[in-house]
């Protein structure tokens, strides 16, 4: 069903409520990519160009209901205000007087930035009284947080019950591509599943073994699965809850066509520092004390290979903690093959375009996804929740 855009609708002299997802990678308060800003930009400019009141809002990180100070969106101000050309106001709440007088005050054309909306518990719960008095700061919501569309929280799905929903150009955008890409896709299809968000992710690998010829495992979501296969893991990430499930997904791979490739060796320290002793040992061999930070050099080549057998390729999620050089060359490796691939590529999610930055080969990949955990949802065949709260064409 085709949603209603900004383009659908009189927003001059309005205040608009865009939801943004402005929750780029940080390392203390420097923005380490700023895809996630970039990409929202092109709603952000058309809105001031058409003469509305642009009140920004997003989350940042996971700060569950109370106010963290590293997970203000100060630094997020600051940089949007640098690629916009023009001061963007920033409030230090998401709902009450402070942002009530600010946007007041505002001039058409004029922006401002909402303080981070999980400070409120309010937002994951998707509260009706939060969603209500988000809603009564603005008179038209548009989202175009493509990256948080999965979630149904106040600020991507609640508020659109009190004001008219439209999508913004990025979540069309978004749309449009993954529809393209992974509706009758070209096969052999490749999914690749990594990075840290395990128990959240975890759950779209069984419907994915229905969509796909070989699925990849790698980064921390490779743990549960190496703990699943009978192996010690040390101290490494890993989601005990999750290991029965991976168990059963082990055997579902089996019993349908699925290809399942999981890390055969892997990069272990003592600490996740740049600078802790390392070593590379078969996943048999993981010794207490250690933790498994990247996949190791076995495991790359193999990931490359399947990768280069590919005509569709999904990736979501970093093989190891790319953050650190000594830890970041099994990210390199599926990136640098996803470069050099003919495959349709998408790379979603905010670390791992930021790893593919970090790489130099964004240019290389089919689609940029902001959307990590979101793009997988829509791979599934799910629908979105911030994208259903949209009013239809
Ligand atoms: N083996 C591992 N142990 C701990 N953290 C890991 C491991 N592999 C990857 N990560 C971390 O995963 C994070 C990214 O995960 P995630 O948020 O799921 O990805 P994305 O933002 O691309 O959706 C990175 O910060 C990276 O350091
Ligand atoms: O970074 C995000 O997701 P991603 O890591 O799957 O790309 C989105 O901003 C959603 O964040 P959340 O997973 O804390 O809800």
């Amino acid at each position: 069903m085709q949603k209603k855009s900004v383009k659908d609708i009189d927003v001059t002299g309005k205040r608009v409520f865009v939801r943004v997802d402005f929750n780029v990678p940080l390392n203390g308060d420097v923005i380490t990519d700023d895809t996630r800003i970039q990409k929202a930009l092109p709603t952000i400019q058309y809105l001031m160009e058409q003469g509305a009141k642009v009140i920004l809002a997003s989350h940042l990180g996971r700060p569950k209901g109370e106010v963290v100070e590293k997970y203000r969106l100060t630094p997020v101000a600051k940089r949007l205000s640098e690629l916009l050309g023009k001061e963007v106001g920033k409030v230090n709440d998401s709902v009450g007087a402070e942002p009530e007088l600010a946007i007041a005050n505002m001039r058409n054309g004029d922006v401002l930035l909402l303080e981070n909306v999980r400070f409120h518990g309010a937002e994951t719960k998707n509260d009706e009284k939060y969603a209500r008095q988000l809603a009564e700061l603005a008179d038209i919501f548009v989202n175009d947080a493509f990256g948080a569309a999965h979630r149904a929280h106040a600020s991507t799905a609640g508020i659109a019950e009190y004001l008219p929903a439209v999508a913004g150009f990025l979540m069309e955008k978004e749309l449009e591509n993954l529809g393209k890409a992974v509706t009758n896709p070209e096969r052999p299809f490749v999914a690749i599943i990594g990075g840290a968000k395990v128990s959240d992710k975890i759950g779209v690998i069984e419907n994915l073994l229905g969509k796909v010829n070989t699925l990849i495992i790698g980064g921390g979501m490779a743990n549960t699965f190496m703990k699943a296969q009978g192996y010690t893991t040390g101290k490494s990430l890993v989601e005990p809850d999750k290991v029965e499930l991976a168990k059963e997904l082990i055997e579902k791979a089996k019993s349908s066509q699925v290809a399942l490739l999981l890390p055969t060796d892997a990069v272990v320290a003592l600490a996740m520092e740049p600078t802790a002793q390392q070593k590379v040992v078969p996943v048999t061999e993981i010794p207490e004390d250690w933790m498994v930070l990247d996949i190791g050099p076995a495991s790359a080549a193999t990931f490359a290979a399947a990768v280069k057998q590919a005509a569709t390729v999904v990736w979501n999620g970093p093989m190891g903690v790319f953050e650190m050089d000594a830890f970041a060359k099994g990210t390199e490796a599926v990136a640098r093959a996803l470069a050099e691939s003919n495959a349709t590529t998408i790379v979603g999610g905010g670390d791992s375009v930021a790893a593919v930055n970090k790489v130099g080969v964004a240019d290389k990949i089919s689609h940029i996804s902001t959307g990590g955990g979101a793009s997988l949802e829509f791979l599934e065949g799910k629908v979105l929740p911030g994208v259903a709260a949209l009013q239809d064409k």
